[in-house]
């Protein structure tokens, strides 16, 4: 199995690496950057640092885009213009809309690993990086469900949950649970800076360094996140300036009892926030009969992904007449009932194996 990467930096060495150790594919290159190529090679997130987009994906199985996300709607285009027709095309951007909105092609799906690090370039690449992380995958009636299918095998393979979502719901999900937190942090940090004038910085303990550890992330990626869910950041901040409205307005009039109960909450929450997506238990198998037509395996994926439900693995079984079989394979009992019927739902016909 041949994967290019195109953006070898932290994301895509990291896909490097993982594909590598974990598939043994033969993992190929290309960066307009001649020394982050040089430096993939060296670190062994590649084998061959190509000299042009064509040489890296033309032949390749799959492409993954890893490039700034100011930048990944051309680049998507350009990759799917000189890739091969077994190519599946998919991106990491952590923001989707701009992406989903200018590329339409029955070959690539939208995707975003929702793992990464503070840092930049593949000098910091690590091949357990998306081992138990959710990735998202933005699939749409347009996508081919065997496209489908092999990038979802491939992410399982390396590690990961691919979880399909709707690029708008993906985009207000994110403001909220990764982009707000880097604002926070970076005002954080220049708030406390402060704090004492100029002259002079307070000592920081272990709550502060936790809190603060994405401040100043990557800046040429972070800027082109920002700019691109402005929208949704914008309502996560007004949200966010209410509610330190009510903490202070509890502080300020004295209220022990409210500050209680909101610090109660914030546990509550934290724990809930946490455990989810911790689901246990054993594999169950639900064999859907689905019409022969484009778009059935993302309408599936999309209804489970909106109640977070994880495909575990999924097989495609088409046949010549007018119906085919697609097979999920769930995990615990209970959410495999509830996958059951949001899938007839759908329409479909489900018995389990
Ligand atoms: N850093 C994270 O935690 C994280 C997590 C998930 C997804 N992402 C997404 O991954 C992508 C890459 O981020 P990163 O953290 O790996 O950044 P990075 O700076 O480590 O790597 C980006 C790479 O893209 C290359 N590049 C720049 N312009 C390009 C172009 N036009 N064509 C191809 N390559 C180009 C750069 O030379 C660099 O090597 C971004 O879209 C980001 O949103 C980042
Ligand atoms: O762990 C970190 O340092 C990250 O910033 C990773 C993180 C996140 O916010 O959780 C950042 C951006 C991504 O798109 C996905 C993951």
């Amino acid at each position: 199995m041949k994967v290019a990467v195109v953006g070898v930096g932290l994301i895509g060495g990291s896909i490097g690496l993982a594909a590598r150790q974990r598939l043994g594919a033969h993992v190929v290159g290309w960066d307009p950057s001649a020394g982050a190529l040089e430096a993939a090679v060296a670190r062994g997130a590649i084998v061959e640092a190509c000299a042009s987009l064509v040489d890296a994906v033309g032949d390749a199985d799959f492409a993954f885009v890893a490039a700034p996300v100011h930048v990944l709607a051309g680049v998507v285009s350009e990759v799917l213009a000189v890739a091969g027709p077994q190519c599946v095309v998919t991106d990491v951007g952590s923001v989707k809309r701009a992406v989903a909105g200018a590329v339409s092609n029955p070959r690539f799906i939208g995707g975003h690993p929702l793992a990464g690090a503070e840092t930049a370039g593949v000098e910091h690449a690590r091949a357990d990086l998306f081992t138990d992380a959710t990735w998202y995958l933005t699939p749409t009636p347009n996508t081919e469900g065997s496209a489908f299918e092999r990038l979802h095998r491939l992410i399982t393979r390396i590690g990961a949950w691919p979880t399909a979502v709707e690029p708008e719901t993906h985009d207000v999900i994110m403001a909220s649970v990764s982009h707000l937190p880097h604002v926070l942090a970076n005002v954080l940090v220049a708030q406390a800076a402060r704090v004492l004038g100029e002259e002079r910085l307070p000592a920081t303990g272990p709550s502060f360094r936790d809190v603060t550890r994405v401040a100043g992330a990557n800046s040429v990626v972070w800027g082109g996140i920002y700019a691109a869910n402005a929208d949704a950041l914008v309502a996560a901040i007004d949200d966010l300036v209410a509610r330190l409205s009510h903490a202070r307005d509890m502080l300020a009039a004295g209220d022990a009892a409210g500050i209680a109960e909101w610090n109660d909450g914030a546990r509550d929450d934290r724990r809930r926030l946490l455990e989810a997506g911790l689901a246990g238990g054993e594999v169950h198998e639900l064999r859907v009969l689905v019409p022969n037509r484009p778009g059935i395996v993302a309408e599936i994926a999309l209804a489970l992904g909106r109640e977070t439900i994880d495909i575990v693995d999924m097989g495609l079984y088409p046949s010549s007449g007018s119906h085919g079989t697609v097979a999920l394979w769930i995990r615990g009992a209970v959410v495999a009932q509830q996958a059951e019927r949001l899938v007839r739902e759908l329409g479909l016909e489900v018995v389990r194996a």
